[in-house]
Parts: structure tokens; C-alpha cells; sequence
């Protein structure tokens, strides 16, 4: 049966057909948010090998995350489930395929390791370095940050750059640390690359050869993944590139927003576009437009949909508990836990919902990469694996056995001792590992290893994790020999393989990762969100501080409007966004200009709105508020003290009123008055200038004061 045939290709849009058959020699897919790179990156691959007949070895697909990657491969096996999931092997992230290029194809022992070389994480690299520091009393300053120092230093070209600029012995650590991980036979993250990118230059006639190479998020890769993609191109191999400038948030890791520009001039590559979004509905996109940066057009092909719901919140507690709400009156209106997403900025966010969620019963996950080293027991399994696998890696025998939670507890003197001079007799734990080799074939399960290792012993049994602690080490164990078995290897080697791909897997080797398939709430940060979509997407604290946080410089404060663009742009039918009125010391209290940068039409709030406005119209804006309120205030002023006034003479007219009255009802005092003509008269009524008196014999006679002859007695 043709797998891939007319239909396939019928189901994409034109944009996204013509990338599929471009057959360039080199190809760059400038690609919208949401607008099919996954599923065009699939069909070029199934098209290139159902239609051109292009092995799926031939293939080197590159991914940024394993996800990613798992989620191609799962694709192309859901699609041809008899498909041998070895001859993906070329799918991966840059690192793992790294990997697989040193531990099948490149002569590694040019390097001075050997095939079976292990891969360590950074946190075993920072040991090893201190260790040099002190070993060779090296003057390193800066130490607190000697983990980015050593990164950069490493990753400086060119013998004569190599000066110090603290004048201390950084280049001399790092060349005395390669020397170490070679004779360890231990390789980093970083090395991996570093390492196949020296040899594939050099190995010009040997494998790896793709025909093809196919790069997923090629906007977020540093300068070692362009290098890595160079050494494969100049081997002859097609280069089929997808991307988004619009989503570049990891700028800090050397990725820059003119990678598009530098792969389209360095292959003379043909550029095509993917403009449509399928995902979000137009409401959601109108809002992610205010967010683009490179000026594409976002075209969508939905409806307008719900408005975004914009929140305000005390703090995180009230809206993990107002979440905690909504989701279970969204779950109970159909919307499974798995459509349902909450992005934060920080990592440290997520507690706060994690509770809120456990104590409310909704069923979520966290996503967040954790390597086995962050679970102890699992940490000091892998060491005593790794030196059972590796008797070279004396660190890692030295920490099994000085250990102060689990192993014989000998003091670090006498581990370095036992280690370093290989002696045997001294420790149990020591020859249990040293003779590991020789019974590792026979060991028939899980259950063997552990009881080989005495474990039930070495783990501590009276302490109070225990019982979690052999769980953990089970489950370990039960993975690694499935793991194993499906590699179809030798026991050591398949091993070697199960630890290199812990280093690079982290805990989701142990499954735990997050996934889609089960009904729960995603929790994460908003770079984590990358690559995803849910049909509900929360985003918590969009406060300055947290969302935008606070940058140094404009390349910040661009990064984070990318980043906002990502998590907004991951909603298929809801977004809603809250900030808080007390958000703690970080951030400042308030909603962030991202959501003022949102037309208003597209909102929701419990509250009305102002117009969208620049800074500069808000300031004036509390400005104008001010001065309205301070007029307010002095009319209010003036109205009360007018209110006073009339108060108080009503006061006094109601005085007078009662003097009058108390007046009429007294009788008044008699005044009397001498005239010459009438005699002695009684004053009846008198003012200021009139008085009317009475005179006996002659009546009531009115005078005006100033000009009467009379005299009062
Ligand atoms: N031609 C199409 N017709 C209908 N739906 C499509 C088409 N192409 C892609 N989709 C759908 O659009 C959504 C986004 O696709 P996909 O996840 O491949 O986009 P993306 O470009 O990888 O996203 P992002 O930019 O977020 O990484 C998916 O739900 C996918 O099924």
C-alpha cells in the first residue's frame, strides 16, 4: 500500500504543500505561529521517503526539545506502525543525535575516549572543576559563578583569545577539565557537540552522510547547532529549515533573531512562508498581532470566538483559588483537564497552585525538567551505576561510597583511598561494584540488581524515606532493563545507553514527564509552553515584574514580548490573563501594559475599561484624574463652608427670633422723655431715628430724634 499518496497532500493548504515538494537544495520555512510547521516537518519527511524514496536513515531531523522529537516519531509510527523505531534513530534533539553520531560513526578515540564514554550533566562538571581548582591550587576568581564562567570560557575560539580578562587561571581549568573528562571517559552536554562538530570536520570520508537534514525551531539555535548543521550540509546534505522569528525566547543560550537571514545567505536558500494559523480563533490572533515584532502577516481561518477574560486578584492565592473554581465549572461544561493550561513566569509561581489544586482535587501536572540527580537516592544509583559501568570515573565511586545518606557512610578520605588505589577488601559496597562487570549478563531482572547491590541494606532501611526510596530505585531498575531489552544491545552496553539518555532525558526517562494523554491540568512556564496548544489557557501575574519582568535592555524587553506572544498564541478557544493588587516584592501592583496593549473590544473584564493608551496618555490620563480630584475636593470645600455660613445664621436669625419673642413676652422697661410743650411723656416705640411717645393729655406724638426738643429721664 502507498502510505503517503495525493490525500496526504490534499489535507495541507498550498503554502504548506509547496514546502512539503520544494526540492531545493536548501530550504528555509518562515512559519506563523500555529501554522502547520509540525505537521509539514511530518509530511516532508513521509513524502521524501514514500515519494522520493529517501531512507528514514538518511534523515537527521533536529528538534530543540525531546518532545518534539517524540512527537515525529510517534507521528510517523501512528502512520506505519510496523516502522522499526531504529531507523528513526537519526530523530532527535541536537544533542542526542550528537550522541548517536559519537557512540556509532565518529572515531571519538581521536578525542581520548573510548566508545563507551558516559554523558554527565553540568552540576558533575562544577565537582570535577572544583575539584581541579583545588588539586592544582589554581586561582579562579568569581567562584559563586564559576559554572557561567566556565561556559563562556569554553566557548571562546583561538588560542590567542584565550587571555583571562580577571587575569586567573580559568583557560588553564578548562583545558585541564577536558583533559579529565577525556581520561574519565565522561562527555557534557556541551561536548557533545563540541566534540562532533570537531571530528565531523575532519572525518570528511566517513559516516554520517544524511541526504537530508531537517531542522525544527531553527530560530532558537545557538551558535554550536549552526555549526553542527554546517558540517552536515557540507557533507552534501539537503537542508530543509522551520522556524518562527517571531517565537525566539532563548536568545540568552547565543540564538538571534538574524539566524533567518544568515542560513538564507550562507546556502543561498529559497525562503518560503506559512501564513495561516489554524489554531486559535480570531479574537485570540487579533490580540498576538499586537505582540508580533517582524511585521508578518498572522492571517487566521476561525471565528472570532470568546473575548479574553481579564482578571484582578488580590494576590496569586485568590486566583489559584478563583482557578481552582473555573476549571472545575469548565470541566463540568466539557472541557477535559488536558484542553486546560496555566502558564507563569517563574518557576517558583507554581506552588502556590499546586496546593490550591490539591487541597481543590483537580488532577494536574508540573511540567518541569528535572534530571534524575534531583531525586538523592536516584542520584547515588546512577553513580554507583556509572562506576560499576566505568571504573575510570573514580568521582563517582568516591561519592557512592562517602555518602552520608546512603552506602557504607566511610569518611571521604578513606573513599578516595579505597577508589584511587583500587583496593580491594576494604568495602563490600567497593568490590560489589569493582566485580560488576563480570556478572552483569547473568543477572536475570531487577529484582537481581537490587540484590546483587544489597541495596535493602545500602539504602538506609531505618530512615524515614525509605520505603519511597526503594520505590523510587525499583522503578529505576524495572525502566533501565526494559530500556535494555529494547535496545536489543548487550546488558553493559544497553546500561551505558539507559545513563547517557538519563543525562539527556532527565526524569522523563522514568516516564513521569508530562503527557498528553492523561486528563490533567497543565502547569508550567511560559517558555515551557513553546511548541504546545490547549484549548484553555491561563495566564497567571501579568504584572510588571513578572510579565514583562524586568529587563536591562531593549533585547530583553523584546525577548519578553515574545515570550507573552508564545503563551498567548498556545490558546485555542480561551485565553484568560490576571494580574494581581498585591503581587509581593517582585512585581508592581497592577495589570502590565501587555494587557493595555490588547484593544478593549477584545476584553472581558468585571470592570469597565479605558481605552487602549500609550505611557505617556496614561500619565496624563492620572494626571488630568488628579486635578479633577483636587478640584473636586476645594468645590466640596467651598459648598461646606457656604453650608456653615447659612447654618450659622440660621443659628443667629433663630437667636434673634427667641431675644424677640422672649422680648414681647417680658414687659419691655419703661423709658421715659421730658418735653417742653407736653410735659412728661412713655416711650411706646423707638429706632435709630424716630421714637413715638405717649403724653398724658395729649396722646401718642412721633418724632424725629435729631430735631425733637426731648429728654429722656
Ligand atoms: N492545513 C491544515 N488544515 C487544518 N488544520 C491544520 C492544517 N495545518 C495545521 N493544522 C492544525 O493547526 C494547529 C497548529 O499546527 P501545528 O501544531 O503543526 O503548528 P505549529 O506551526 O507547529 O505551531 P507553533 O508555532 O505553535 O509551534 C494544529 O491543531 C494542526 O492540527
Amino acid at each position: 500500500m502507498e502510505l503517503y499518496n495525493e490525500k496526504e497532500l490534499d489535507r495541507l493548504n498550498p503554502y504548506q504543500k509547496e514546502a512539503v515538494l520544494d526540492e531545493s537544495p536548501a530550504c528555509i520555512v518562515n512559519a506563523n505561529v500555529g501554522s502547520g510547521k509540525t505537521t509539514v516537518l511530518i509530511s516532508k519527511v513521509q513524502y521524501l521517503h514514500h515519494v522520493k524514496k529517501v531512507n528514514y536513515e538518511e534523515m537527521t531531523v533536529l528538534t530543540f526539545t525531546n518532545k518534539a522529537a517524540d512527537e515525529i516519531k510517534s507521528r510517523l509510527l501512528a502512520a506505519e506502525p510496523e516502522l522499526p523505531v531504529e531507523k528513526l534513530r537519526g530523530f532527535g534533539t541536537f544533542h542526542s543525535t550528537a550522541l548517536y553520531y559519537l557512540r556509532e560513526y565518529l572515531p571519538v578515540e581521536k578525542l581520548g575516549y573510548t566508545r563507551d564514554f558516559l554523558v554527565i550533566d553540568p552540576e558533575e562538571e562544577l565537582e570535577l572543576a572544583l575539584d581541579l581548582i583545588r588539586q592544582h591550587k589554581l586561582k579562579i576568581k568569581y567562584k559563586n559563578r564559576l559554572k557561567k564562567r566556565l561556559e563562556s570560557a569554553m566557548a571562546v575560539r583561538g588560542e590567542e583569545k584565550k587571555v583571562s580578562k580577571y587575569q586567573d587561571d580559568i583557560f588553564d581549568l578548562v583545558r585541564l577539565l577536558r583533559e579529565e573528562k577525556a581520561s574519565q571517559d565522561k562527555m557534557t552536554f556541551f561536548d557533545l557537540l563540541e566534540n562532533a562538530n570537531l571530528l565531523l570536520r575532519e572525518e570528511i570520508g566517513n559516516s554520517p552522510s544524511p541526504k537530508w537534514v531537517i531542522v525544527d525551531e531553527v530560530q532558537d539555535s545557538d551558535s554550536q547547532q549552526l555549526v553542527f548543521l554546517d558540517r552536515l550540509v557540507s557533507r552534501g546534505a539537503n537542508l530543509f529549515a522551520v522556524g518562527d522569528p517571531n517565537q525566539v525566547i532563548y536568545s540568552w543560550r547565543g540564538s538571534a533573531f538574524q539566524i533567518f537571514y544568515t542560513l538564507k545567505h550562507k546556502y543561498r536558500a529559497k525562503e518560503l512562508t506559512l501564513p495561516i494559523n489554524y489554531r486559535s480563533s480570531s479574537s485570540i490572533l487579533e490580540a498576538a498581532r499586537c505582540f508580533l515584532q517582524n511585521g508578518s502577516p498572522l492571517t487566521g481561518v476561525r471565528e472570532p470566538g470568546n473575548k479574553i477574560i481579564v482578571k484582578r486578584q488580590y494576590d496569586a492565592f485568590q486566583d489559584a483559588c478563583y482557578l481552582a473554581g473555573r476549571i472545575k465549572k469548565l470541566h463540568r461544561e466539557g472541557t477535559p483537564y488536558g484542553e486546560m493550561a496555566v502558564f507563569y513566569r517563574l518557576q517558583s509561581q507554581s506552588g502556590m497552585f499546586e496546593d490550591v489544586f490539591s487541597r481543590e482535587g483537580i488532577p494536574f501536572e508540573v511540567s518541569l525538567k528535572r534530571t534524575v540527580g534531583d531525586v538523592p537516592v536516584l542520584r547515588w544509583c546512577i553513580r554507583l551505576l556509572r562506576f560499576s559501568l566505568n571504573k575510570k570515573d573514580t568521582p563517582s565511586g568516591i561519592y557512592v561510597l562517602a555518602s552520608r545518606e546512603y552506602g557504607e557512610g566511610i569518611s571521604e578520605k578513606k573513599a578516595k583511598e579505597i577508589v584511587c588505589n583500587s583496593k580491594p577488601g576494604a568495602s563490600l559496597l567497593f568490590d560489589k561494584m569493582c566485580g560488576f562487570s563480570r556478572i552483569c549478563e547473568e543477572l536475570g531482572d531487577e529484582e537481581a540488581l537490587f540484590s546483587y547491590f544489597e541495596l535493602e541494606r545500602y539504602l538506609n532501611p531505618v530512615s524515614a524515606s525509605y520505603m519511597e526510596d526503594r520505590d523510587a530505585v525499583h522503578r529505576l531498575f524495572q525502566i533501565m532493563f526494559d530500556y535494555v531489552k529494547e535496545q536489543q544491545e548487550n546488558r553493559e552496553a544497553g546500561m551505558r545507553a539507559f545513563i547517557n539518555s538519563s543525562s539527556l532525558y532527565g526524569l522523563d526517562v522514568l516516564r513521569e514527564e508530562i503527557s498528553e494523554e492523561k486528563d490533567s491540568v497543565k502547569l508550567m512556564t511560559l517558555h515551557a509552553s513553546k511548541g504546545l496548544e490547549f484549548s484553555c489557557v491561563f495566564i497567571t501575574g501579568v504584572n510588571y515584574g513578572l510579565i514583562p519582568l524586568k529587563t536591562r535592555d531593549m533585547d530583553g524587553e523584546e525577548e519578553e514580548r515574545r515570550l507573552f506572544f508564545v503563551g498567548i498564541t498556545r490558546a485555542k478557544d480561551r485565553l484568560e490573563l490576571s494580574y494581581y493588587t498585591n503581587p509581593g516584592e517582585r512585581a508592581m501592583p497592577g495589570e502590565s501594559r501587555y494587557i493595555r496593549m490588547i484593544p478593549p473590544r477584545l476584553l472581558e473584564g468585571e470592570e469597565e475599561r479605558g481605552p487602549a493608551v500609550s505611557l505617556q496618555e496614561l500619565k496624563r490620563q492620572v494626571q488630568e484624574q488628579r486635578t479633577q480630584v483636587q478640584e473636586r475636593s476645594l468645590q466640596e470645600q467651598k459648598r461646606s463652608l457656604q453650608e456653615q455660613e447659612r447654618s450659622l445664621q440660621e443659628q443667629k436669625r433663630s437667636l434673634q427670633e427667641q431675644k424677640r419673642s422672649l422680648r414681647e413676652q417680658e414687659p419691655a422697661p419703661t423709658k421715659r422723655v421730658r418735653h417742653p410743650r407736653y410735659g412728661t411723656g412713655v416711650v411706646v416705640r423707638e429706632d435709630e431715628t424716630m421714637l413715638e411717645a405717649e403724653f398724658e393729655g395729649y396722646g401718642t406724638k412721633e418724632f424725629i430724634k435729631a430735631f425733637s426738643e426731648l429728654e429722656y429721664i
